[in-house]
């Protein structure tokens, strides 16, 4: 029996911290990486994350999008990644960010969680904007496979707020009723639920309750502007919860591995005196 996510993730981030490194094979870093703008480009690209920051961090986030743009082949590229990093011993947070009613998350759940799929990762990353019981067959999957779940409520970018701070019948926030939805579900568990959240450190002050007793999931730090100072304002009380995840920052150090290794020892090291 699979331990369950947000153990495994508890013990992973004690042995090496709470950075999330994002694996996102953006044309232009493939460019000054000498790589090819094409599927063989992002798998190598992949490929030397994964040989560089194994047993250095806890948890790596490839983006799917940017494997994708290359069709069937990006895809395989996808594939080979997850499961190199996944045998290298890190956690592997797949960022795709699916939803849909819900025979069709039962369908992604599958692709993603049930371990007989090619694709399959540690957790991945839901958009609840379906309702938050469209979500159900991405929980019943990560309880079934000892999986994980991410679910956007506070987003990075400059948009989310016209939907994430919009008031429900209830009159709480949609962010607040996802919050609360998700901390129903991880209740009771220890050290923490498998079930996250994404918080983007670029979201100004907030009132919301962000004890979810789960992972939190923080983009945003570095090239959109976050930073140290916005997660200690935004986390202290969750702070033991929170995954600082950064992609560009980082592989802008690329492609030399010990430079990529030293960029993620440097944010990692910096992100985590704040947190503790
Ligand atoms: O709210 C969100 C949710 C996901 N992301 C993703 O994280 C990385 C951020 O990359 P950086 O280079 O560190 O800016 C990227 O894959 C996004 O799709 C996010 O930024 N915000």
């Amino acid at each position: 029996m699979t331990e369950p996510f947000g153990q495994r993730l508890w013990n992973a981030v004690a042995a090496h911290g709470p950075l999330c490194v994002g694996i996102d094979p953006h044309a232009s870093l493939l460019e000054s990486w000498g790589l090819p703008d094409d599927a063989a480009g992002a798998e190598r690209f992949g490929r030397t994350v994964v040989e560089a920051l194994a047993g250095r961090v806890a948890v790596v986030k490839p983006q799917s999008a940017f494997f994708e743009r290359f069709g069937a082949a990006g895809v395989a590229a996808l594939e080979r990644t997850v499961a190199d990093a996944r045998a290298a011993g890190l956690l592997v947070l797949l960022d795709v960010k699916r939803g849909d009613i819900g025979t069709t998350a039962a369908a992604y759940a599958q692709a993603y969680l049930d371990p007989t799929s090619p694709l399959c990762a540690d957790a991945l990353t839901v958009s609840p904007y379906l309702g938050f019981g469209s979500l159900q067959p991405f929980l019943d999957a990560a309880t079934a496979h000892g999986g994980g779940v991410f679910v956007l409520a506070l987003t990075s970018n400059p948009e989310g707020p016209q939907v994430q701070h919009a008031r429900t019948a209830e009159g709480r926030t949609v962010a607040g009723s996802m919050l609360s939805a998700v901390a129903a579900v991880n209740a009771g568990q220890s050290p923490q639920g498998s079930i996250g959240v994404v918080v983007g450190a670029t979201i100004g002050d907030t009132a919301e309750d962000l004890a979810i007793n789960g992972p939190l999931l923080v983009p945003g730090l570095g090239a959109q502007g976050g930073g140290a100072d916005d997660l200690r304002r935004l986390f202290g009380p969750v702070a033991p919860h929170v995954l600082p995840s950064v992609s560009r920052e980082i592989l802008g150090a690329g492609p030399d591995p010990a430079a990529l290794a030293d960029a993620a020892a440097r944010a990692g090291d910096l992100y985590a005196a704040v947190l503790r």
